[in-house]
């Protein structure tokens, strides 16, 4: 059988230390090297996502530079590895060192097996972002594209989009349930193109907003009316789809009289075939407001005679990023141009943040930090998110955390010398190239 476990490269010259990381871990396929040439040796042939690397490698075991000629050697070879160096007690400086040269974080020795497991899985779950997200910029975007608008690439959210395309050619009525911002009337709009309507006009009514008279004329028409409305949109020979969003807040009065029209158009099957296509959505559980007694029980089953429930956007495993990228990728070409991509510290936020806004929320979020990225990359500041904790709170990624801290001040620097790249360095206490080279490295504009 094909072993589909990430694969781990461990290189480390201590026989006893190399027994006790094999025994660690399950959950990756290991490859074990004593020196920088058998190391190479795996990285080519095996090309581990992730590597824990000894600085002290013989021929000097007991210094770093057999250790940084490796470390070089693999990010040349392999950029997007993972390394994640281990530094002797009292060498935190080599360690710092080795984040400046592109490792990706460090453990202390003695090795806390538990410690450096948190480290390790934090490299692979970055590492799988990223790939993503290079993925992502590779793959034309209509891929991810399902009933011609909905971005997503999580099972339970195509599921929902199969379910729509399924009812979308049977006329049947349908009810989409699920939280603000989550696509209800993407979907709706998703399942009037589907059906065969489509050319027939897509209205939408909002029963929560519109007053009680202006919904039922628009619904039943005005009496002594002569344009296209007066006959309001639910009158035979209409045709398209009637969207009715926010349906439990529908009024009492004009329920009742909903219910009969439907019944009527029921009996007159001829009416029934040219008559607009009912969909409706609500976030409020409708059983509730049936048994509580606010909606009529014999409406919602008119109604809702296929009902679609669309899960919260921290339900759709990896959507977050996918659609953050689509939406960057679309207000960056309207709004700063200069705006490439997410970076690490971005994704990692998008990625842990629970969306209570769902959709609606990461795209306000997208277009806000694209307006004020003042680089190629939105950081996880621009979108005003919190940077992630590794999933159990701890572990820090210190280049990453150095980034950022960087960046912070430069821009506040810059802001505060008004633009003046001498005094926004002399206000850091660094030199001029040093900033202009700061700059160029973090991609971001005096
Ligand atoms: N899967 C998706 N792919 C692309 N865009 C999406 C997706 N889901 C939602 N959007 C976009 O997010 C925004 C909110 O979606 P939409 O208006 O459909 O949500 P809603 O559930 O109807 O919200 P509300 O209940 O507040 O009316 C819209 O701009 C929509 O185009």
């Amino acid at each position: 059988m094909v072993d589909t476990r990430p694969k781990l490269l461990i290189v480390e010259d201590d026989p006893g230390l190399q027994r006790q990381l094999r025994w660690a871990y399950d959950d990756y396929q290991l490859f074990i090297a004593g020196d920088r040439e058998e190391a190479i040796e795996f990285l080519r042939a095996e090309t581990p996502d992730v590597v824990t690397l000894d600085l002290g490698l013989p021929p000097d075991p007991d210094g770093t530079s057999e250790g940084f000629a490796t470390l070089e050697e693999m990010l040349r070879i392999k950029p997007d590895t993972k390394i994640i160096v281990a530094s002797g007690h009292g060498a935190r400086e080599s360690a710092l060192h080795a984040i400046a040269g592109g490792a990706y974080d460090f453990y202390q020795k003695p090795v806390d097996i538990d410690q450096l497991g948190l480290i390790v899985a934090r490299a692979f779950h970055l590492h799988a972002l990223e790939q993503e997200n290079a993925r992502l910029v590779e793959t034309p975007a209509p891929d991810d594209r399902v009933l011609g608008r909905v971005v997503t690439a999580a099972p339970e959210m195509l599921k929902v989009a199969r379910t729509v395309e399924r009812v979308a050619a049977t006329g049947v009525s349908v009810l989409l349930m699920g939280a603000s911002g989550t696509g209800k009337t993407l979907l709706a709009q998703g399942l009037h193109q589907a059906s065969g309507g489509a050319a027939n006009p897509f209205v939408m009514l909002n029963c929560a907003v519109l007053p009680e008279a202006a919904l039922a004329a628009e619904l039943f028409g005005v009496e002594g009316g002569e344009d296209a409305t007066s006959a309001g949109r639910i009158a035979p020979a209409h045709g398209g789809t009637l969207f009715l969003d926010e349906v439990g807040d529908m009024p009492a009065s004009i329920q009742s009289r909903l219910l009969r029209v439907l019944e009527d158009r029921g009996r007159e099957a001829q009416g029934a075939m040219h008559s607009a296509r009912i969909v409706c959505a609500t976030q409020h559980d409708m059983k509730a407001l049936i048994a509580e007694g606010t909606f009529r029980e014999d409406l919602y089953y008119r109604l809702a005679e296929v009902v679609v429930a669309i899960p919260p956007l921290k339900d759709r495993p990896g959507d977050a990023v996918l659609l953050a990228r689509h939406f960057l990728t679309r207000h960056a070409a309207a709004l700063n141009p200069t705006v490439k991509g997410l970076a690490p510290d971005a994704l990692a936020a998008v990625d842990a943040w629970p969306w209570p806004g769902n959709v609606r929320e990461l795209e306000n979020r997208v277009r806000r930090a694209v307006i004020m990225a003042d680089g190629k990359l939105v950081t996880a500041d621009d979108l005003d998110l919190p940077v992630a904790e590794g999933e159990e709170g701890d572990c820090i990624n210190l280049r990453a955390a150095r980034e950022m801290a960087d960046r912070r001040a430069i821009r506040r620097a810059i802001a505060r010398s008004q633009g003046n790249i001498s005094g926004a360095a002399k206000l850091l206490g660094i030199s001029r190239p040093t900033l202009y080279d700061l700059l160029k490295q973090y991609g971001m504009q005096g």
